[in-house]
């Protein structure tokens, strides 16, 4: 296994400053798909975060219910509905994003899982799959082998242990992650206090981040900055490294004005221009 931290030296490694001459269209394109009744708010975050990241344009795939919510709270963000008022049960969209990510406040109602099931079976662009999609993947385990190589899987604890099954120590925790990456290649951001992702059997550790980030949504937005990044064409795993890095940054920036309670999502998205501004233009 080899060790890599993410420190400012790692991630200057891989940023990439913004060319002047750069239009929308360049920057990419990120589609955010999730929400339900009740849990929109995951999906405004997601998609602030995307736009805040960097990428041209951001479009939202969420159930009609929360048409006015994402247009009204984002009026940069293009938003296309699914058929169904409270939940996603047909992701139909004719849009080419450079990125997709998938599953905040989604829900596991079947008609979602269905729909889950045909868009991974139909999927061209490269997915960052989070929460809810998580649990799905979970019962349903067989779909693991539609994922494309270097799919960006990002569980917190809870979801991880549904995916791999429990563990009874950190190092028998990292030996699962790591033979379940390895076995369907795919990128996994593991995340907690700190952060690790890994990729077969290279372990990243971020060194960013504070116990702010223990509030509702912050995974939300995490992954919107890294399908924002996916979308701006970084590989998976810088995408990773780099969104990862900055999200948690924000936190350390951040809490000497707003103290580890006041901190919350949204504050993460505030706080992303200053984050950048730490590695470049
Ligand atoms: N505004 C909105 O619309 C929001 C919408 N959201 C959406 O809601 C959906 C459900 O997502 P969710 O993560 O809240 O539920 P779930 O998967 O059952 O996990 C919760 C359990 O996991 C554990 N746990 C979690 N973190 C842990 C840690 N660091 N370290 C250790 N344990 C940890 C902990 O378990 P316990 O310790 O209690 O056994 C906890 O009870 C999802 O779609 C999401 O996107 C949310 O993003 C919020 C804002
Ligand atoms: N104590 C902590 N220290 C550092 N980071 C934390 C801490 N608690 C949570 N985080 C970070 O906050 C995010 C929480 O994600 P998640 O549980 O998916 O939130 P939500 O589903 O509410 O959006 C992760 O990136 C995690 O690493
Ligand atoms: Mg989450």
């Amino acid at each position: 296994m080899i060790a890599i931290t993410i420190d400012k030296a790692e991630v200057s490694k891989i940023y990439k400053s913004i060319d002047k001459y750069t239009h929308k269209g360049i920057q990419g394109h990120a589609l955010l798909i999730g929400g339900s009744y009740g849990k929109i708010g995951s999906i405004c975050l997601s998609s602030k975060a995307a736009l805040k990241t960097g990428c041209g344009l951001v479009t939202a795939f969420i159930p009609k219910c929360g048409y006015d919510i994402v247009q009204i709270s984002i009026p940069e963000v293009m938003v296309l509905t699914d058929e169904k008022d409270e939940l996603i049960s047909n992701i139909n969209f004719e849009i080419i994003p450079q990125a997709i990510g998938i599953g905040p406040g989604i829900g596991q109602e079947l008609p979602t899982q269905k729909a889950f099931n045909e868009f991974l079976k139909t999927n061209i662009s490269p997915v960052v799959i989070d929460a809810d999609a998580l649990n799905i993947l979970s019962l349903n385990k067989s779909w693991l082998k539609l994922l494309h190589p270097k799919t960006i899987l990002t569980p917190h604890p809870k979801e991880l242990e549904r995916l791999i099954g429990k563990w009874s120590s950190d190092d028998e925790k990292m030996e699962k992650v790591i033979a379940f990456s390895k076995e369907y290649d795919l990128v996994i951001v593991m995340k907690g206090a700190p952060t690790h992702i890994i990729d077969g059997g290279i372990v990243y550790q971020n060194s960013t981040g504070n116990a702010a980030l223990a509030t509702a949504g912050s995974g939300d937005v995490l992954t919107g900055m890294i399908t924002s990044l996916l979308a701006q064409s970084y590989e998976p795993i810088n995408a990773a490294i780099l969104g990862v890095y900055l999200h948690g940054l924000t936190a350390d920036i951040a809490l000497p004005t707003t103290g580890y309670q006041s901190f919350i999502a949204s504050d993460i998205i505030e706080n992303i221009g200053k984050a950048h501004l730490t590695l470049g233009n």
